[in-house]
């Protein structure tokens, strides 16, 4: 019943204790007390959650050869951010990001809902890939703007159990022109067991031209 963008990435009644321990870990550090007792800002920065509000222009090739205008704007209507796209909280990604620019990371904590099961009891590869696109895309973007993964490389370590809480930690290595290369851990919330590891590329795009 949300007909307004919302932010996904505050707390809700599905959060456990961990979600919520991690959360205010890094949310209390978002604002800093100064010397005279006053707010200033903190090392970390929540980032709010991407709300999908484009519009596409419905093309020349839309309309003659696949399946009409009526099939893409129906489709384009109903778009929405894979993460975010399943309503019932807590059923599948519960999950926030926070920024800090000083040290060129970014964080996201995620708590895995029952319908990302793989193997049984534990999280699927794939969602475990999605959230690694998730953070380490964000951590692109908010570094160089808008990119789309060219490459990502996963090894997977351990198997996440299904509803636990874990920590996806993204650095940058370098930027080449274009080339935005970025790394990134999964650990369990008190970073005792190392989940998976990745790397990935990312390029910078024209927005403008992929919309055209
Ligand atoms: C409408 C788009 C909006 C984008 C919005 C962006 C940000 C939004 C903000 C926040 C969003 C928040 C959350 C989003 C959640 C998650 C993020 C999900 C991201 C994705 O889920 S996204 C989908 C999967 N993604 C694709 O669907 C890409 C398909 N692909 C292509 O669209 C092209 O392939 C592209 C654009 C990647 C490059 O194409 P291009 O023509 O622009 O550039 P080109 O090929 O010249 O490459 C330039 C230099 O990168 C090197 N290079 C390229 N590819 C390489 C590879 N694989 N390995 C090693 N090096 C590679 C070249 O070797 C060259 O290097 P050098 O300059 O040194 O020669």
């Amino acid at each position: 019943f949300f007909s307004k963008p919302r932010d996904f990435s505050l707390p809700n009644s599905s959060w456990g204790p961990e979600m919520m321990r991690l959360y205010e870990h890094y949310n209390s550090q978002c604002e800093a007390e100064t010397e005279g007792g006053g707010k200033q800002k903190g090392p970390w920065r929540r980032i709010p959650s991407y709300n999908r509000s484009l519009k596409r222009k419905t093309s020349f090739f839309c309309v003659c050869f696949s399946g009409g205008v009526y099939l893409s704007k129906l489709i384009q209507s109903k778009a929405r951010l894979f993460t975010r796209s399943i309503k019932e909280a807590g059923a599948a990604f519960e999950y926030v990001l926070f920024d800090n620019s000083d040290a060129q990371k970014c964080v996201g904590i995620l708590q895995a809902g029952h319908l990302l099961e793989g193997p049984p009891g534990f999280v699927h590869g794939g969602a475990i890939a999605t959230m690694i696109d998730t953070v380490t895309g964000a951590h692109a973007a908010v570094l160089s703007g808008p990119v789309m993964t060219a490459n990502l490389n996963i090894n997977y370590r351990s198997p996440i159990p299904l509803g636990s809480t874990v920590l996806l930690e993204s650095s940058l290595d370098k930027t080449e022109g274009r080339k935005t290369f970025v790394s990134c851990q999964v650990t369990s919330s008190d970073g005792a067991t190392l989940h998976t590891e990745a790397t990935a590329l990312f390029v910078s795009i024209s927005v403008r031209k992929i919309l055209d």
